[in-house]
């Protein structure tokens, strides 16, 4: 059975605000994408690393990739996240249903291997796994101006990447999701637990390195994290 890393880079970054996809910006002298895939590639149990791409920088990716050698390609991806997903679920069409499959945000650079590890022990037992934090600030519902719910916060977790699946379940999901002229979704667990409901998603632990670079600052923090600034009180 293989495991299969899909590194989701086919965004254009709009909250960032750069000039290039932020997945393309440099921290720590190399691109995000490269600390993404290097990640994956380094990674015992990953067989193979499929990266997604917008199709105006499928060349850059390449060219980024090139040197690991898991990756196994860089197809183009669509306008939205769901819409990459479904560029690689197409691509892995031949693959069998048993194929274990990590979906990972490109943004996401500081992924280590305790974190998939995390992701490949849950899909042991389970068809779907999330990563996922608890939440330090309170959060609440909002609907029109005003708070609409206040679900209790230890019940609400950050969900991180990579996300994992068997290839046959998040195949199905899909199938159902694009019948759907309502679909809407920011990852593909959303996409699982509103499709197949009686599917249990196992979460794992997340780590407080693995941000996702959305806006500016983050470059910032990246930068710091990059350097091996530490995270934890421990570390410190
Ligand atoms: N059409 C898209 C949109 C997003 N992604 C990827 O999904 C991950 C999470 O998305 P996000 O952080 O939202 O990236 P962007 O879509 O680039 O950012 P923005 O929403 O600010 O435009 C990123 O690695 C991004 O490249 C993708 O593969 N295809
Ligand atoms: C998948 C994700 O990273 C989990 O937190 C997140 O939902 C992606 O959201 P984005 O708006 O595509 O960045």
């Amino acid at each position: 059975m293989r495991t299969v890393a899909v590194v989701l880079a086919g965004g254009v970054g709009t909250r960032m605000g750069s000039e290039l996809p932020k997945q393309l910006i440099e921290v720590g002298g190399r691109p995000i994408l490269a600390h993404a895939v290097a990640a994956f590639d380094a990674h015992p149990a990953i067989d193979e690393v499929l990266v997604v791409m917008a199709g105006a920088h499928l060349r850059t990716a390449a060219a980024i990739t090139a040197p690991f050698r898991k990756v196994s390609g860089v197809v183009e991806g669509g306008v939205t996240r769901t819409a990459s997903t479904v560029a690689a679920l197409t691509a892995m069409a031949e693959r069998p249903d048993d194929t274990r499959v990590l979906f990972h945000d490109a943004a996401r650079p500081f992924v280590d291997a305790g974190v998939i590890d995390r992701v490949l022990n849950g899909l042991t037992a389970h068809e779907a796994v999330a990563v996922g934090l608890p939440t330090s600030d309170t959060v609440v519902a909002v609907a029109d101006g005003l708070v609409a719910s206040m679900p209790p916060r230890a019940t609400l977790f950050r969900f991180q990447t990579p996300q994992g699946f068997r290839l046959g379940t998040l195949r199905k999901a899909y199938e159902l999701a694009l019948a759907d002229p309502a679909l809407t979704a920011t990852d593909d667990c959303g996409i699982v637990h509103r499709y197949l409901p009686d599917v249990p998603i196992r979460v794992v632990e997340g780590s407080e390195r693995n941000l996702k670079v959305t806006h500016p600052l983050d470059i910032v923090v990246a930068e710091h994290l990059a350097a091996g600034a530490p995270d934890t009180a421990e570390n410190m």
